[in-house]
């Protein structure tokens, strides 16, 4: 078996492409959707994904709204523009970029940003809220896995879905996703016990640990769907002297011969995430506005 891939790339497209349709409608009304995004220091990694994401809001139509602090910021002076942003009526989404400097509490940061404002869904009351089963603002990475998941099959109910990885941004909620959609959902981690053995009871796999290729191919189940989250750098020494490729946490030939479908890294997940970000800001803008959230509806041929 050869896995079809998971073409995250051209399902993120799609994805933007309606939402700028529908910031479109929003704007001959007056009432075009801003999205703050908020980065402390100098993470190179976080500088691109930030720089991508302010590029990506105004290509959909949208307003961009970039803070860029310094390393030195105090907690204080972030939770006040935190609070500035959350005070501000053109700011419907705010998003403040993670990692953070080691002075500043993150959760404490997170738990400053208005809920309603809360692109990320990283806030306790939209996770307590996915938790629940009540509609609110669902953690981007989580949301685009789903809908990749989604487009190579609809109805989930009943499968066995095991999550490697339980962190609140990616495990946590990717697991109460799956939940939602009926499955039977396993959290794996690194204290389980026998992991190749549970992964190996996965009919969808979703692998967030950040370890370059753990998960190898004897680790899947044959016909399985497989989501790779991972985005780790490793030496890529053919290509130069200190030179980088970036892979996942599964290896990608191995799980291609043996799963059905599979998402890439890079290319699957990862432009999912920034995709997501604006659907969640479009989502926002119209609960603030008391407007029908439009349906967007991807499907690819
Ligand atoms: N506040 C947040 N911080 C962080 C989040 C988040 O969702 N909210 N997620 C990650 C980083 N991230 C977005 O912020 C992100 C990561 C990766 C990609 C992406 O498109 N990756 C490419 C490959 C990139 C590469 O070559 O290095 C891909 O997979 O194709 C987008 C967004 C941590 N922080």
């Amino acid at each position: 078996m050869s896995a079809s891939i998971i073409d995250g790339k051209a399902y993120a497209a799609g994805l933007r492409a309606r939402i700028t349709d529908a910031v479109g409608d929003m704007a001959q009304q007056g009432a075009t959707p801003g999205l703050a995004v908020v980065i402390v220091g100098e993470d190179p990694a976080s500088q691109i994904y930030v720089k991508n994401k302010a590029r990506q809001t105004v290509e959909v139509g949208m307003r961009s709204f970039e803070h860029v602090l310094p390393a030195s910021t105090s907690e204080a002076e972030l939770l006040s523009l935190v609070a500035g942003l959350n005070a501000d009526p053109a700011v419907d989404g705010i998003l403040v970029q993670l990692p953070l400097p080691r002075q500043i509490d993150a959760q404490k940061v997170i738990e400053a940003i208005d809920p309603a404002k809360d692109v990320d869904g990283f806030h306790p009351i939209n996770a307590g809220k996915l938790m629940t089963g009540v509609p609110g603002l669902v953690s981007c990475t989580p949301l685009g896995c789903l809908l990749l998941i989604q487009s190579v099959q609809r109805d989930l109910a009943g499968l066995n879905a095991v999550v490697l990885g339980r962190s609140n941004i990616v495990g946590k909620p990717m697991a109460q996703l799956l939940i939602g959609q009926s499955c039977t959902v396993t959290v794996a981690h690194s204290k389980t016990r026998d992991l190749p053995e549970v992964c190996r009871e996965a009919d969808i796999l979703v692998a967030a640990v950040g370890r370059p290729e753990m998960v190898r191919g004897d680790w899947i189940k044959r016909g399985a769907i497989v989501v790779d989250v991972g985005i780790n750098r490793v030496p890529n020494p053919s290509s130069g002297e200190g030179k980088t490729r970036v892979v996942g946490d599964v290896a990608y030939a191995e799980a291609s011969a043996v799963a059905s479908a599979i998402t890439p890294v890079p290319g699957g997940v990862g432009p999912m995430t920034i995709a997501c970000l604006l659907r969640n800001t479009l989502e926002a803008a119209c609960l603030r506005r008391s407007l029908p959230m439009p349906s967007l509806d991807v499907r690819l041929a």
